[in-house]
């Protein structure tokens, strides 16, 4: 159902959700995590963010996943990229230019294909599943991340009865719960956006916050 949702957003170009440039928390906040250059960026649940092309140009190294051929292949071509493709047992790879991008499913990845990552970047991921999913994607695809990995995410807070999601509300005491096991959770910066977002507006949300997280694997 959640597969089949998000392909025909893809092949319909319903994408509202894609930036047309980085993500501003990002570069607010990346540099303080004091990630290595060189070091590996997973992204999941990548679309085509053009996060993942300013993490190239900062020197990182990317591991995205996503299910929809179309983002994937958009990403690449929109970039001037031919990558190197090959299937393997987590969907098909695709490498270019530092950008390795999996076409398939997040849950599927394990420790081994992880292994190399550094750093996690989430923005309009974790917020993009249902509850049920949130705990396995925390439990089970965050758990397989390895020790010292660190990260930013990015949520989104609003009365959730006044909204259906996705993008769906994950207040802080939920992220805490969802990564408390395994990961130390810090707020970095938490900033009203209800004037920027008049589609929320027109939608009846009367609250709309951001808040970005500091993640420490534990
Ligand atoms: C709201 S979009 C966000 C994309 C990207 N993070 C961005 O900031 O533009 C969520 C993306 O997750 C992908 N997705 C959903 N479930 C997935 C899964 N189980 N494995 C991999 N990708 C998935 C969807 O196809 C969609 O492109």
């Amino acid at each position: 159902m959640e597969r089949d949702f998000w392909l025909e957003r893809w092949q319909q170009g319903r994408i509202g959700f894609h930036q047309d440039r980085p993500t501003p928390l990002l570069l607010e906040h990346w540099r303080s995590l004091d990630v290595a250059a060189g070091s590996q960026v997973f992204v999941p649940l990548c679309g085509k963010s053009l996060d993942m092309a300013w993490f190239a140009s900062q020197g990182f190294r990317v591991l995205g996943v996503e299910l929809s051929r179309e983002a994937v292949e958009q990403f690449f071509a929109e970039h001037g990229l031919e990558a190197e493709i090959e299937d393997t047992r987590y969907g098909r790879y695709h490498r270019a230019g530092g950008i390795e991008i999996i076409c398939g499913d997040a849950f599927a990845l394990d420790e081994y294909v992880l292994r190399g990552c550094a750093a996690v970047f989430d923005r309009a991921a974790l917020i993009a599943l249902p509850p049920s999913l949130r705990e396995r994607y925390a439990h089970e695809l965050y758990a397989r991340l390895p020790a010292n990995c660190r990260g930013v995410l990015i949520t989104l807070e609003y009365p959730q009865h006044e909204k259906a999601g996705p993008p769906f509300s994950v207040p802080q005491p939920e992220v805490e719960s969802l990564f408390a096991r395994h990961w130390h959770v810090q707020v970095l910066a938490r900033h009203d956006i209800l004037a920027e977002q008049p589609g929320f507006v027109a939608e009846g949300v009367t609250a709309l916050h951001t808040v970005a997280y500091r993640l420490d694997r534990r």
